[in-house]
């Protein structure tokens, strides 16, 4: 694949992690720069990857073949609009701004535009990152790779063919590390109640987590199997589960993905 100039606006949490993913994966930093409003970002990262940086957005952004949109969604249409006279049909967008559809950035480009939503989460920030794709009709073949290299520099990809499965990926993948957090939060504070002391009860709940998940990566069986394979009959684990289920817990987590979901509808509406 031929390698282009990309230009991050918005040099934030996730922009920088992906552009991290991209050095350490080989991309050349001096195809890559980094616009952000404020100072400090820019030299940590010009310091750590040794790519270009700036605080003007245009000049970073009329500099390259793709332009990554990584600021806030409330800040989006300002930036959009400072850089909508770049939009010539050949330069590529990437928004991973949740919430922001294509419909808007069209309305504030003024026309069609190249563009490929994403939505990234935070386990890209130590290369775990799961990410969803979703290409709008101005977008080519080459469109689409170099959009999948980029998110895959920080973790897995997944595309999708419309608008609203972006919004069930923020549910599933976007949104979910903070339940998985929740869930490994409750269990800290319990162990703590219990009388471990804060390491010890963190590092239970860490590596039982990680082991967790690595067993569903590297067994190909159903994620049930795993589960009844720990779950002696009349045992403890099975007086633990009838507890979750007892209490409903396929039905709240249906729920909070269902909230999640909704509310990347309502925030595309606010905008
Ligand atoms: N956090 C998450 O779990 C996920 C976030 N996202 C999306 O990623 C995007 C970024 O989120 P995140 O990285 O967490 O946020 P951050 O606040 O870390 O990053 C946003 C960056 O944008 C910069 N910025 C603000 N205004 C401008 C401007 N006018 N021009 C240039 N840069 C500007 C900010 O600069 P300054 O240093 O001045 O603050 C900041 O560094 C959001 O759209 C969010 O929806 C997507 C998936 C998951
Ligand atoms: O909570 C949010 O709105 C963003 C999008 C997905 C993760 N964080």
């Amino acid at each position: 694949m031929e390698q282009k100039r990309i230009a991050f606006i918005g040099a934030g949490n996730m922009a920088g992690a992906i552009m991290g993913g991209l050095v350490a994966s080989g991309y050349p930093a001096e195809l890559i720069t980094a616009s952000n409003r404020s100072e400090g970002k820019l030299e940590t990262l010009a310091e750590e990857y040794g790519i270009h940086t700036t605080t003007d957005n245009l000049k970073a952004a009329d500099s390259a073949d793709v332009v990554v949109l990584g600021v806030k969604p409330n800040i989006m249409e300002k930036v959009v609009k400072e850089l909508a006279h770049l939009n010539d049909g050949k330069r590529l967008f990437i928004s991973i701004a949740a919430g922001v559809t294509l419909a808007h950035f069209e309305a504030w480009f003024g026309a069609a535009v190249p563009l490929i939503r994403t939505m990234p989460n935070t386990p890209s920030l130590v290369g775990l990152g799961m990410t969803g794709l979703y290409a709008s009709d101005s977008t080519n073949k080459d469109d689409k790779a170099i959009s999948d290299m980029l998110m895959r520099a920080v973790g897995k990809t997944a595309w999708v063919k419309t608008e609203a499965e972006l919004d069930h990926i923020i549910a599933v993948a976007g949104s979910a590390p903070a339940y998985f957090f929740l869930f490994m939060e409750a269990m800290e504070a319990k162990a703590i109640a219990l009388g471990f002391d804060a390491v010890t009860a963190r590092e239970l709940v860490q590596q039982t987590a990680s082991g967790a998940s690595e067993m569903v990566r590297m067994r190909d069986m159903p994620i049930r199997e795993l589960r009844r394979q720990v779950t002696s009959p009349g045992g403890t684990t099975a007086k633990a589960i009838e507890s979750f289920q007892g209490a409903g817990l396929d039905r709240l987590v249906s729920d909070a993905m269902d909230a999640a979901i909704q509310r990347a509808r309502e925030m595309a509406k606010e905008l």
